[in-house]
């Protein structure tokens, strides 16, 4: 396991992440460090005993005829970060478009069908976490389609990254998530803005987002909200992480359906290494810091290569140096699989 050569920095982190609120202070660099040294411990070793499908089945749920890039760039991201397979569920007219894009994804073309709920479900056993949202458009046919999907994930216990669009749904509906600890919200700005309005009554307090974040996911009944930003705030109610690795300064689209893709692998992983390889910690915690910074070192390494012309693709580009980098370590490369180099922040 990738753990052996940073106890002392878990046991730190372990320190961060305990603290109560307000958080402020887990900004350092050997705070962040520590967390990544949590993010590696959930990471799966590679190994010639495993099988395809055993690092991860993701499903991504999105996509609509003005919007194919998002469910794609989510559902690629997932592969890139590890999954073995990745599943889109999207609607006719998008899925040969998203096909297209990459032979890698299996595309479903059933969201906007009227047995769209049974399609989806007859592949909800195989899968281990869902993405919901991207791209997704806020047509009422394929919000009403989605609710029955998450409804039905939730009854099997599948863990359930909402962003975008799905967060649209959330916003309208909140009981539809409200409890369900094995949710992850991923809302921008505007998003959170709404959310927050919807949940809790009161227009955002931009002052302490801290305490916005933690305030959200404590209505919610505790389910993990990631605040993307110039940081990125997360908790679960209880505790709380930011994530202020250098990224970029472009702000071009894609990169928050980078960002949940990823999240959904590592949610998986996570909840399947569960807290004791956490230290204690909320795994899916663990996991949302894990995406922000991934997706934050991808747009840094992209952007040195490609300056102002960078796009969510070039960052999609990045994805594996940048695991590397943050995640892999010699002991983590199992099964003949060659040391990846070492780490630095
Ligand atoms: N290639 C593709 O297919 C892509 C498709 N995508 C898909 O598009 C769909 C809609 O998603 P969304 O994020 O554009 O919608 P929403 O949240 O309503 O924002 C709308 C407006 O809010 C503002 N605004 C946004 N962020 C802000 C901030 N941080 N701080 C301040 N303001 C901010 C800004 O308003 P403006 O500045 O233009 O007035 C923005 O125009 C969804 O399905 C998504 O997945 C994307 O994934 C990208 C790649
Ligand atoms: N001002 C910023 N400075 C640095 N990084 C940022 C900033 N705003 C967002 N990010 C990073 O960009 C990533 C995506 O966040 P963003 O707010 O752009 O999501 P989004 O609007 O949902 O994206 P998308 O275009 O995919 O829908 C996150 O990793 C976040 O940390
Ligand atoms: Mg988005």
């Amino acid at each position: 396991m990738a753990v052996s050569s940073g106890c002392g920095a878990v046991r730190s982190c372990l320190g961060v992440l305990n603290q109560a609120f307000p958080l402020h202070t887990a900004r350092s660099v050997a705070d962040m460090e520590a967390a990544l040294q949590l993010v590696r411990n959930v990471v799966p070793p590679l190994a010639a005993w495993k099988h395809k499908g055993q690092a991860g089945r993701i499903g991504v749920v999105g996509g609509c005829p003005e919007y194919t890039g998002a469910p794609y760039f989510a559902a690629i991201s997932a592969l890139k970060v590890g999954a073995d397979l990745s599943h889109v569920f999207t609607t006719q007219d998008a899925a040969p478009v998203i096909k297209s894009y990459s032979p890698e994804l299996i595309v479903h073309p059933v969201l906007d069908s009227p047995s769209a709920v049974q399609d989806v479900e007859k592949w909800l056993p195989r899968l281990h976490a869902l993405v919901v949202g991207p791209g997704l458009g806020r047509d009422d046919v394929l919000l009403e389609n989605v609710k029955g999907i998450l409804e039905a994930s939730k009854t099997r216990g599948i863990p359930i990254v909402i962003d975008a669009d799905g967060l649209w749904l959330v916003t309208q509906q909140p009981a539809l998530i409200q409890g369900y600890q094995k949710a992850v919200l991923t809302p921008n700005h505007v998003e959170f803005s709404r959310l927050a309005e919807a949940v809790l009554g009161d227009p955002l307090d931009g002052r302490d987002r801290y305490r916005s974040v933690q305030r959200l996911s404590q209505a919610l009944g505790n389910v993990t909200v990631v605040q993307k930003g110039e940081q990125d705030v997360i908790s679960d109610g209880g505790q709380a992480l930011t994530c202020s690795r250098q990224g970029s300064g472009r702000r071009c689209g894609g990169q928050g359906d980078l960002l949940s893709g990823s999240l959904g692998v590592l949610a998986h992983w996570a909840l399947l290494a569960g807290p004791e390889k956490t230290n204690g910690s909320s795994p899916l915690l663990v996991a949302a810091f894990g995406a922000c910074a991934l997706t934050r070192q991808c747009a840094r390494q992209a952007f040195q290569k490609h300056g102002r012309a960078t796009t969510a693709t070039d960052m999609i580009r990045e994805l594996g140096p940048a695991f590397s980098r943050l995640f892999e370590t010699s002991a983590g490369a199992d099964g003949g699989v060659a040391p990846t180099g070492e780490l630095r922040l």
